[in-house]
């Protein structure tokens, strides 16, 4: 099968190529790019007005499967990712049971060949069952392809336990995904802790339950020399741990999900639990530096955190409500609309954090770039296009989005996995 995508503006993070090209596709590889070609295809797209980027790689999804499949399915997660331009995703293992060995990661990968549309890279938890006191089989999952372990949902709070993990970890070749809260301290917090908070008669959680562990790990990272990849910052002072741990050259990324710097908690205007989730929205100053850590490249992913519920677990209190939101089919058109058309990122930095630097994180060789020889994993993206979310367009099973209703500007126009059409407006 031969695609012929013509006239579209390809944004190339390995070449750093900005420019009107025609992108030829040959079964699952780039062939050739190049301007005006004349060449036969099987399909001509026609993308004048389009960028043509590497497909986006979202590093932190939660596809529910196994155990929890009435919130999403590897088929239906598969689909809601292909519609937001996601090619490859990692699937974060807090399932039921919790993804802990070798078998559940090989039986994740070998169903989803079959049942969903794009790549998953099932990630391994730390301990078994995410208990916090033993590890998992940390070299086996590894040996199964998992590319990164996380204990996701939750820290592992016992130091020593984790620093074994990142040794083994760093000895097997892969990363640890870190989610940084100390539980110790949340004290039954359920949003961000401030005026807001207090008037609605919410319990808070501080930055401080994120930045302890920010601390700890990024210690534990230089110390063990594991690859660590900080998950969902959400405050000022992870940003500012992320560039000291840079600059002292640590082998540390960090993340950002698109709720974290498009909304504060004065967007929270009454007590709905589709503004909840772990950890919470910030305070103006904490968007503010996370903004800014994106744009000086401190901060290195966006990822969707996508965390699907059932109505009926989110269509409560924040008290009640679990934490969590959808993501997959608004983050593209988040991050153009928030980052890239307020001249905060441009448009190569966009590719550059949902494409191309997730792919180095995971060692995807040939992934996260428009270039000859490379996967033909692609979007086609329409910056043009101007229209409200509506969660009920979603392919996700989770219906469960702050977003409804919010004004965007940019729409996935198609999205090409493997050198397949996955997704077509
Ligand atoms: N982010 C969330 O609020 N929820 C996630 C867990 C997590 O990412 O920590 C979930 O699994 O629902
Ligand atoms: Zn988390
Ligand atoms: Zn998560």
């Amino acid at each position: 099968m031969k695609i012929l995508i013509k006239n579209g503006h390809v944004i190339d993070p390995l070449f750093k190529k900005d420019e009107v090209l025609d992108v030829l596709i040959e079964d699952n590889k780039i062939s050739k790019i190049g301007k005006n070609m004349g060449v036969e295809a099987d399909k001509v797209i026609e993308a004048a007005g389009y960028y043509v980027m590497p497909g986006f790689i979202d590093l932190h999804v939660h596809l529910r499967d196994p155990g929890f499949t009435y919130k999403e399915d590897l088929s239906s997660g598969g689909a809601a990712a292909a519609r937001g331009g996601v090619t490859t995703m990692c699937a974060m293992p807090n399932t039921k049971p919790v993804t802990d060995t070798k078998e559940m990661v090989e039986d994740v990968h070998q169903r989803a060949q079959k049942e969903c549309p794009v790549q998953v890279i099932q990630l391994g938890a730390v301990t078994k069952g995410q208990a916090g006191v033993e590890l998992a089989d940390i070299k086996g999952m590894a040996e199964a392809g998992c590319h990164a372990i996380s204990e996701d949902g939750k820290s592992v709070m016992n130091a020593s336990l984790y620093r074994e993990a990142m040794k083994i970890a760093k000895e097997a070749g892969i990363s640890v995904f870190a989610h940084c809260e100390d539980i110790t301290m949340v004290e039954g917090g359920v949003m961000n802790a401030d005026e807001k908070a207090r008037s609605l008669g919410l319990p808070g959680i501080t930055n401080s339950v994120e930045d302890v562990i920010v601390a700890r790990d990024i210690l534990l990272a230089k110390e063990t020399g594991v690859r660590l990849h900080l998950c969902h910052c959400s405050t000022k002072d992870s940003v500012d741990m992320i560039r000291l741990a840079k600059e002292e050259g640590l082998p540390v990324t960090g993340e950002v999900c698109p709720h974290h710097f498009v909304l504060s908690t004065d967007d929270i205007r009454q007590d709905d639990g589709n503004y909840k989730m772990n950890p919470p929205l910030r305070s103006k100053a904490d968007v503010e530096a996370l903004k800014a850590g994106l744009q000086a490249d401190v901060m290195d992913v966006i990822a969707t955190d996508h965390a699907p519920h059932s109505a009926e677990e989110k269509n409560k209190s924040m008290k009640e409500a679990y934490f969590g939101i959808v993501g997959l089919e608004t983050s593209a058109a988040l991050t153009y609309t928030e980052l890239v058309d307020k001249g905060v990122l441009t448009m190569m930095q966009m590719a550059e954090k949902m494409s191309y630097n997730p792919a180095r994180i995971l060692g995807l060789e040939d992934k996260g770039s428009v270039s000859e020889g490379m996967c033909a994993d692609l979007v086609i993206f329409d910056p043009n296009k101007e229209y409200k979310i509506d969660k009920n367009t979603f392919l996700s099973k989770g219906k469960n989005t702050p977003f409804d209703g919010y004004p965007v500007k940019g729409e996935v126009v198609c999205t090409i996995a493997g050198g397949r059409i996955v997704y077509s407006r």
